[in-house]
C-alpha cells in the first residue's frame, strides 16, 4: 500500500488539480475575460450558469444531511442559506436573477430555464449525484474547486466593469459576496478534507473527486462553445 501524502503533499495536490484542470483555462472562459464575448455569448454564460448557481444549495443539503457533528452542520448550513437567502435578505440565486437582468436576461427567461442546454444540465445533475452518492468527505473534497474561485471571481469584477461596460454594474453584486464566502467555505472544506481524508486511497479519491468537479465546469463552458461558436473562428 503507498504511504499517505504529508498534509502539505495533499494541498499541493489538490492545488495542482486546480493549476491544470480549473475552467479559467477554457477558452470561452479565456475570451470572455479577454472581452471577446458578444452579449448573446455572455448572456447564454449567465443562463446556463444559473442552473449551476440554484443546483449548489441543493447539492449542499445532500452533504449537510450525512455530516455526522452538529458543529459541521451548523457551519456547512451556512452555504445554503448564502445562496437561499432569507426573507429580507435575498441570496446568491435571486442575486444571479439580477446579474442576469443587469446583462438583459428577463427574470422569467432565466427562471423558466428555457435557455439552459441539454449537457449543461446533464453535468450539474452529475455533481448533485456525485454529493448525494459519496461518502460525505470525498464530496466535500469536491467542492474545493472554491480554492480557486476567489481570484477568478475577482478579476471577472474588472473584466465585467472594464470590458462590458454595457452590463449595468448593480448585477455584479453577486460576485463581490463570493469574495469573502468563498474563502471561508474553501477553508472549511480543507479543514474537513484534511481531517477525515488520511490514508493515501481516501487521499487519491479526494484527488478524483476535484478532477471530477473541474470536469463539470469544463462541460459546461464545452456545451456553451457549441451552441455558440466564434463566428469569426467559425468563418475564416
Ligand atoms: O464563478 C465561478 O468561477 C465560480 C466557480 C465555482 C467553483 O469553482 O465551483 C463556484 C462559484 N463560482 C460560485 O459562485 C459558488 O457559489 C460555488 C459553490 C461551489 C461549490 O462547489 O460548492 N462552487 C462554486
Amino acid at each position: 500500500m503507498n504511504e499517505r501524502w504529508s498534509n502539505e503533499e495533499f494541498l499541493a495536490r489538490l492545488r495542482k488539480v486546480g493549476a491544470l484542470h480549473y475552467h479559467d483555462k477554457h477558452p470561452y472562459h479565456v475570451s470572455m475575460h479577454e472581452g471577446k464575448l458578444t452579449p448573446e455569448q455572455l448572456r447564454a454564460w449567465v443562463a446556463n450558469r444559473f442552473y449551476y448557481q440554484k443546483n449548489i444549495p441543493v447539492k449542499d443539503a445532500l452533504i449537510l444531511a450525512k455530516l455526522p457533528s452538529r458543529e459541521e452542520r451548523r457551519r456547512w448550513i451556512q452555504r445554503i442559506i448564502d445562496h437561499d437567502g432569507r426573507e429580507g435578505t435575498e441570496g446568491g440565486i435571486e442575486a444571479w436573477v439580477r446579474l442576469g437582468e443587469a446583462v438583459g436576461i428577463p427574470r422569467e427567461e432565466m427562471l423558466d430555464e428555457r435557455h439552459v442546454l441539454p449537457a449543461v444540465r446533464f453535468a450539474v445533475d452529475a455533481y448533485v449525484n456525485f454529493c448525494r452518492l459519496e461518502p460525505w468527505p470525498i464530496a466535500v473534497a469536491s467542492s474545493l474547486t472554491e480554492l480557486f474561485a476567489p481570484t477568478l471571481v475577482s478579476q471577472r469584477i474588472g473584466v465585467l466593469e472594464q470590458l462590458y461596460p454595457w452590463v449595468r454594474p448593480e448585477g455584479l453584486e453577486y460576485f463581490r459576496s463570493r469574495l469573502h464566502q468563498a474563502p471561508r467555505d474553501s477553508d472549511h472544506g480543507v479543514e474537513i478534507v484534511m481531517r477525515e481524508c488520511t490514508t493515501r486511497e481516501e487521499q487519491e479519491k479526494a484527488i478524483a473527486a476535484l478532477s471530477f468537479k473541474c470536469d463539470v465546469l469544463w462541460a459546461l463552458l464545452d456545451a456553451l462553445a457549441l451552441a455558440y461558436p466564434n463566428k469569426e473562428a467559425v468563418l475564416t
